[in-house]
């Protein structure tokens, strides 16, 4: 079963068409890489799966539910985090997962909240402010949280923003994990490098238009002139400064 499932999803927000008729799936244990040159649609696709803005057209279902028909239901399958994540500066590191916790009635959250503490390596930081963490600390935090009610489906828009080299490990190997125990993920990146070491599937989105939703293996091979050894990112610029879109290619 699908646990994210977008049918021609389109937004316009007054004058811009920020996006043109997407869709796609994302299969439990699947990590899809969202790319795109900057003002793609990347940010609007992943805050309206997230039911934080309307599409325009089309349906958008998390774990079967709606996210415009049936918002509560979607939102306690998924967890989404914004590249400039939001942190309650009042609030220590162990008080934001007390928060989430509460929220999303998490039954175990010493247990739960420890090992997240320890995986992001912020357990000397428990009882830090979040006003004096780092903006890798910060981004590490949030991504805790979001792990925190084991989420069906994961959002992440750049999420390896300020995080320094042993962060970006972590943060990959944090990633595997959750869709080798059955999440299905979206991250959108901006490293191609990245999206190849870490996604099953990508999509290509330029302009708010689809150029490609497949595994990286069918990316590289959709592309024959490319010949059958190019990188994602050979593929990423030969798509994106084309004008193709995938039933063209
Ligand atoms: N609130 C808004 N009001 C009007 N236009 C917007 C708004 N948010 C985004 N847009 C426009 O929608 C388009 C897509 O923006 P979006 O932020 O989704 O792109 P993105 O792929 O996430 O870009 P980036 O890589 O720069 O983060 C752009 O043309 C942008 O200017």
């Amino acid at each position: 079963m699908q646990v994210i499932s977008i049918r021609d999803f389109h937004k316009t927000y007054e004058k811009t068409v920020a996006v043109r008729g997407l869709s796609f799936d994302v299969e439990p244990g699947h990590i899809l890489g969202l790319v795109g040159p900057n003002g793609a649609g990347k940010t609007t696709t992943m805050r309206a799966i997230a039911g934080i803005l309307p599409p325009t057209h089309g349906r958008l279902l998390v774990a079967g539910h709606d996210v415009v028909e049936t918002p509560v239901a979607a939102k306690r399958e998924l967890a989404y985090v914004p590249d400039d994540p939001h942190l309650f500066d009042a609030l220590s590191v162990w008080e934001h997962l007390e928060f989430i916790a509460s929220a999303y009635e998490v039954a175990d959250l010493e247990t739960a909240g420890v090992s997240l503490l320890e995986q992001f390596e912020l357990t000397e930081k428990r009882d830090a402010f979040a006003h004096g963490l780092s903006r890798g600390m910060r981004q590490k935090l949030a991504i805790a949280c979001a792990y925190l009610h084991n989420p069906r489906a994961i959002l992440l828009d750049e999420p390896l923003t300020g995080l320094d080299p042993r962060g970006i490990r972590i943060m990959r190997e944090s990633i595997k994990q959750r869709a080798a125990a059955g999440a299905a993920v979206l991250v959108s990146s901006h490293l191609m490098s990245l999206v190849e070491g870490l996604c099953t599937h990508v999509l290509i989105l330029s302009s708010g238009n689809q150029l490609f939703f497949g595994t990286i293996a069918e990316a590289r091979s959709a592309y024959e002139e490319l010949g059958g050894e190019a990188s994602l990112e050979d593929v990423f610029f030969h798509a994106t400064e084309g004008t193709r879109t995938q039933s063209e290619a």
